[in-house]
């Protein structure tokens, strides 16, 4: 992370501490309600520059026998995460992405996982996250990411026209 870093400072429309992030894409893998076969975290705004999250660890997130996929935790960090840019301003977008893997997380179990802003320089946004099983204490992963803010409109104006919401984000894009 650089020296050099630029005030944080809360934006005054985010979610209130206690209160869920809102939802950047009901078809998102991570957060989205209507995503088939997504991880389905609910993410709510903590403190100062945090956010805390949940996930059950379900048998179809398998990895090694009776415990969660590497990719699917780190699907997971990157997700909740990438919930932080909002919590001061515009949304970003995923460059880097560290796990570290410190203890098998069983299937069965709810992941919790609490995030938080280390800093920020011009676009980037850099990131912590701890996970846990219910034992703050006891951390079972760790991870760090980098989260660059981005025109949405701009970003996905190529892309939208994939999404299971395409006609959704039409309708607000004409909007004035
Ligand atoms: C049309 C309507 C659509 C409506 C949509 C509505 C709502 C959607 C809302 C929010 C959605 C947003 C987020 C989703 C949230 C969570 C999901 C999880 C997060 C993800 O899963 S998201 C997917 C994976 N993600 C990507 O798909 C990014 C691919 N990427 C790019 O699209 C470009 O890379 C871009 C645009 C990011 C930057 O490109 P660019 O040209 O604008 O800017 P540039 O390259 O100058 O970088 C600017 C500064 O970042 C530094 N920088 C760059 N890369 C770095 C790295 N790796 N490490 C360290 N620093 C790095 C540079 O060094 C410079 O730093 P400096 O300011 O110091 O010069």
């Amino acid at each position: 992370m650089p020296d050099e870093l630029d005030e944080l400072v809360r934006h005054p429309k985010t979610s209130k501490p206690g209160e869920p992030m809102r939802s950047h894409n009901k078809s998102c893998f991570g957060c989205g309600v209507d995503s088939p076969r997504g991880l389905h975290l609910t993410v709510h705004a903590g403190e100062g520059f945090t956010v805390d999250a949940r996930m059950p660890v379900e048998q179809w997130m398998e990895g090694g026998p009776g415990v969660i996929h590497g990719g699917i935790l780190s699907s997971a960090f990157d997700d909740v995460m990438g919930m932080l840019p909002r919590l001061i301003g515009p949304p970003g977008v995923t460059v880097h992405l560290q796990v570290d893997f410190l203890a098998p997380i069983p299937v069965g179990k709810t992941l919790h996982i609490e995030a938080s802003i280390l800093g920020k320089q011009r676009r980037k946004i850099y990131a912590e996250a701890v996970a846990h099983l219910g034992d703050p204490d006891r951390p079972v992963a760790r991870a760090n990411g980098v989260f660059v803010t981005v025109d949405v409109r701009e970003h996905f104006a190529d892309h939208v026209e994939n999404s299971a919401k395409a006609q959704e984000y039409k309708d607000r894009m004409h909007r004035p």
